[in-house]
């Protein structure tokens, strides 16, 4: 379970008047029980999205209380919560290091597999589960913007994290990419928290948490939470109802 107890984020920022730095807070005092197997973000650009999505494994320390996964601190046992959570970034270059799929799942493995065959055979096992096993010794230049997506998302699911974070997955990618990465996100055994401006994919979560201006204004299953999320926007209900869909009564 992941627990944030009043948990605040807050920077140093260069006074626009001229005048010394000050602090300014970007997220927080944040409290919340993440239990669910999957939890959409949803928010503003600048909302603070990101900066909680990065609390959740201690990318981002709290600057004030506390985030705990599965009673570990992330302040003082980041490690082994990095080991528990996995991360996945918008854009995949930013976390692909290796030349080829292969040696870049194999690389993620590089601390739970000593051995380098053993681990070259998990690798491709990894790269066939998610559909890139004829992609494994290609360049990662090779590859389209959604197998580079997927290929990420092999080398952080290789290491069998509890919990997989997400950051924006989608937004680069194009409708069937998008639908496919989706599909896999909700077909994963483990917790999935994601952050999303898809409002069709956060509407297929368990629960919906809406950020803005630092603060979680609407936290709640998918209907009030994306309706709160759109009034807070000024846009218009869904036409097709689609936040509403998944929570219709079922009559037999
Ligand atoms: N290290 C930092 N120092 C100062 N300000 C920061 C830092 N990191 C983020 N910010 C600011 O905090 C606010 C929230 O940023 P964050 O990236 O969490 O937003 P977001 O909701 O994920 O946005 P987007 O949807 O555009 O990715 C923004 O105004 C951003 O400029």
């Amino acid at each position: 379970m992941i627990e944030l107890d009043a948990a605040e984020v807050t920077a140093w920022s260069p006074d626009p008047a001229g005048g010394p730095d000050r602090v300014v807070r970007l997220l927080g005092p944040v409290s919340l029980r993440l239990t669910e197997r999957h939890v959409a973000v949803v928010g503003a650009n600048g909302s603070g999205k990101s900066t909680l999505a990065r609390l959740l494994n201690g990318l981002v320390l709290p600057s004030a209380g506390r985030v705990r996964v599965d009673g570990l601190d992330t302040a003082s046992d980041g490690p082994a919560v990095r080991r528990r959570v996995g991360f996945v970034f918008t854009d995949p270059d930013a976390q692909i290091v290796m030349p080829t799929p292969v040696e870049d799942v194999a690389l993620s493995l590089r601390r739970t597999v000593p051995d380098a065959r053993e681990r070259e055979a998990r690798a491709l096992e990894a790269l066939a589960r998610y559909g890139l096993a004829d992609r494994a010794h290609v360049s990662v230049h090779a590859l389209s913007g959604g197998q580079r997506q997927l290929l990420a998302l092999a080398a952080v699911l290789a290491t069998e994290p509890a919990v997989l974070v997400c950051d924006e997955p989608t937004t680069l990618l194009d409708l069937r990419w998008r639908t496919h990465v989706d599909t896999l996100l909700a077909s994963l055994p483990q917790q999935v928290v994601v952050v999303t401006h898809d409002l069709e994919a956060a509407a297929r979560a368990e629960r919906v948490i809406v950020v803005d201006d630092g603060r979680v204004v609407a936290d709640d299953e998918p209907g009030p939470a994306l309706a709160h999320y759109r009034a807070l926007m000024g846009a218009a209900p869904s036409p097709h109802g689609a936040e509403h869909a998944r929570r219709a009564p079922v009559t037999p």
